[in-house]
């Protein structure tokens, strides 16, 4: 059966020599498979530990939240009532929210949006908000807390990024954005999650399997399940995505393992030789190659990018947060379909526009999205008239082929400009929302 191990607390600061090289030797190190697993805990033992994790993740401080201040596994002693899984305990966090009990500390009609607080993701997420008009104005860089210029009532707290799958869920931030990963891992079954914006188009990644190199008799995912099936020691498997893992072990009908728990850094764990095989995101792939770890056939569990999600019960009952979710949607998915588009304006000549019209139907890009805007130049006296302006949109891959087919149609003088934002007659994405709140 799948159970836990004590944690191996690893920290990324303190093993490698290279950014992205883990391990302390240059060769890989083929670990006997069959190692004896002495610490391993007994059933009662793991629901304990799970209960303890579970509940320090899930308790909330609504005052000042120490972004870094990463509790899993120092919570108090769990009751014998507590959440066995994440999701029972993301549950359970919702019906705390609900009773108030959670909500000490937040301002009477202030809403909150929760981004992550360091790293590549945060920088990211900062970018896309600058680039739809909402920048992050943050008056103190030692606080987790800024605001979005020109949104009132809205707090933005700087969380870690899974953090705030759980803070969602639970209701002490209303909005968040963080991975699909970490919203499946630490909120996966909870029902109040709503996916506002499925791909903000950054943090794209997969949890994947990754093996050491040296097992060159295992290539697929059947091939280690076989190899492990029957083992008398189970399968060690460093990872924090325990929820997912368990669920696709499960879903292969394969138990003989157990997890390896490390926060960070734990492409080093198979040479050091405190797992197995690993389980964890797969980006580049670079750091699983210079690890010594390469990725098997069907072992692929989750594909992820970061997503906008929102808290269903406060969605429900919030009128202005409906509207800060809604403009905060549209401006991201009219952001994000721009910026797949060039606007192009040429000139052409032509005895009228519906002579216009006729030579760029010849073309096959040309028509932009709903066919081009064709308007007469009016030329200064004495020149030559006839000439007509046109105005398309079309995505950028096909920025030489429009180029070109004008060109063939006495098109002159194309100018390319950056479309900010293309807004459609209504978000589809905002229909879906307001379909699965049932408003
Ligand atoms: N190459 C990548 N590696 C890891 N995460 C990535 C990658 N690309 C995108 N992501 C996304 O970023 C999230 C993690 O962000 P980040 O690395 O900043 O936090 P973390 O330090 O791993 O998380 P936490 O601090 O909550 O433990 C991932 O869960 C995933 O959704
Ligand atoms: O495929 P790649 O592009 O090499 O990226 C994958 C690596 O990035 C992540 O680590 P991160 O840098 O977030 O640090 P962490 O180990 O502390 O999670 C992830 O855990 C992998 O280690």
């Amino acid at each position: 059966m799948a159970a836990f191990v004590t944690p191996v607390w690893a920290s990324s600061a303190s093993v490698g020599t290279t950014p992205r090289t883990l391990g302390a030797s240059g060769s890989c190190v083929l670990r006997p498979r069959l190692r004896s697993a002495g610490r391993c805990r007994s059933r009662a033992g793991v629901s304990r530990l799970r209960g303890e994790r579970m509940r320090s993740a899930m308790e909330s401080d609504t005052v000042v939240d120490k972004a870094d201040a990463h509790s899993l596994g120092t919570g108090a002693p769990a009751s014998p009532s507590a959440p066995a899984t994440v999701a029972e305990s993301a549950a359970l966090g919702a019906a705390e929210s609900k009773n108030g009990s959670v909500r000490e500390g937040r301002k009477e009609g202030i809403m909150r949006l929760a981004i992550p607080s360091k790293g590549g993701m945060a920088d990211e997420t900062k970018a896309l908000l600058k680039a739809v008009g909402m920048d992050l104005v943050i008056s103190n860089p030692r606080q987790y807390i800024a605001k979005l210029r020109d949104v009132e009532n809205l707090e933005v707290w700087l969380q870690r990024p899974s953090d705030i799958a759980r803070k969602v869920a639970n209701g002490d931030v209303d909005l968040g954005i963080t991975g699909h990963d970490l919203i499946a891992e630490y909120a996966g079954m909870s029902q109040e999650i709503v996916t506002v914006h499925e791909d903000l188009g950054f943090g794209a990644c997969h949890l994947g399997i990754g093996v050491p190199m040296g097992w060159s008799h295992i290539n697929t995912i059947d091939e280690l399940f076989a190899e492990y099936a029957n083992a008398p020691e189970p399968l060690r498997i460093a990872t924090k995505f325990s929820n997912l893992g368990e669920r696709f072990f499960a879903e292969k009908g394969f138990s003989n393992y157990r997890f390896v728990y490390m926060d960070g850094a734990l492409e080093a764990s198979t040479q050091m030789g405190t797992a197995d095989i690993i389980l964890d995101l797969v980006s580049s792939g670079v750091t699983l190659r210079e690890n010594l770890l390469k990725e098997i056939s069907g072992g692929m569990v989750l594909q992820s990018t970061m997503q906008l999600v929102a808290n269903r019960t406060e969605l429900q009952k919030s009128k202005p947060l409906l509207g800060v979710a809604r403009e905060l949607l549209e401006r991201i998915e009219a952001h994000i379909l721009g910026a797949d588009q060039y606007n192009l304006i040429a000139n052409i000549r032509g005895a009228s526009p519906g002579e216009v019209a006729r030579k760029l139907a010849k073309g096959t890009v040309l028509r932009g999205m709903d066919g081009p805007t064709i308007s007469m130049v009016i030329p200064p006296q004495g020149m030559d008239e006839g000439m007509y302006a046109i105005a398309l949109v079309i995505p950028k891959r096909l920025l030489y082929r429009a180029v070109q087919e004008l060109r063939s149609i006495g098109g002159s003088g194309v100018c390319v400009l950056p479309v900010t934002y293309v807004f459609e007659a209504e978000s589809k994405r905002w229909n879906q929302v307001e379909r699965a709140l049932e408003l």
